[in-house]
């Protein structure tokens, strides 16, 4: 019987060192684990927890239980392959100056910002740094070595310091988590396709702010225009065949 080829994205083909494969869709991914970032994006509890601002909002935050767990099994992963760790936290100062004013679409669009001017005493409060709101969950806490980047807007490519950082790790590919996967994870994912970068999303470890089909909707848009789609235990099987970790258990 023929053996099934499974078609495999190389970044740079016959170059990739401490190569790993990585199965996803629509192709698997090459990639070298030194070379690669896992990214969670806005893991705070704005975004996971009841009480937290997309729960405030009307958003529905009750299953992202499931979601913290699994990205805590991917970062646990990714630091035991050398692979770097990055945090985003979406927000701004108490004052909302760094949201912008009428002159911004984030002063008009923002859920957060609209929430607030509808209830006036949570003011300071949703996406202020310094607020429960804005902490990341106390189960994805910040080792030394990841990196923790504040973001002003959904994309964490824009007006943060991630681009030049991953330059100068000589990272071009993303691995990708958090939460939203239809608003932050995707922006975030679109800029880094359009600045060259190989993205993959654990769609296991994402949740959609809105309907369930927007969810969907984002993930489809990922495998088909963007990047690749995997889960948290193709992810973590792929990593522990790196180097890094086989030598550590030696
Ligand atoms: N982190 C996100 O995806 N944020 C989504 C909405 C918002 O910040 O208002």
């Amino acid at each position: 019987m023929n053996r099934v080829e499974t078609a495999v994205v190389r970044r740079n083909p016959g170059a990739v060192e401490d190569e790993v494969i990585l199965p996803a869709r629509p192709e698997s991914l090459a990639f070298s684990p030194q070379q690669t970032a896992l990214i969670v994006i806005d893991m705070q509890n704005a975004y996971a927890s009841a009480g937290g601002y997309l729960d405030l909002a009307g958003f529905d935050v009750s299953h992202t239980a499931p979601v913290i767990a699994n990205i805590k099994r991917a970062i646990a992963a990714a630091r035991s392959a050398g692979i770097k760790v990055i945090f985003f936290q979406n927000g701004w100062d108490n004052q909302y100056v760094e949201a912008g004013g009428e002159g911004s679409p984030n002063f008009h669009k923002s859920n957060a910002l609209k929430t607030m001017r509808k209830r006036p005493e949570l003011m300071g409060k949703l996406l202020a740094k310094g607020d429960w709101d804005y902490d990341l969950v106390d189960e994805l806490q910040p080792q030394p070595g990841d990196i923790v980047l504040p973001k002003p807007r959904y994309s964490g490519f824009f007006n943060t310091q991630l681009d030049s950082l991953l330059r100068s790790y000589g990272i071009h590919h993303l691995v990708f988590t958090g939460i939203a996967t239809n608003v932050c994870v995707e922006s975030t994912l679109r800029d880094g396709f359009f600045l060259e970068y190989f993205s993959v999303v654990l769609e296991d470890a994402t949740h959609q702010a809105g309907p369930e089909f927007a969810q969907k909707a984002a993930i489809y848009n990922i495998e088909t225009f963007f990047g690749w789609v995997s889960n948290v235990d193709s992810f973590c099987n792929t990593v522990a065949k790196t180097r890094a970790v086989l030598s550590k258990s030696a």
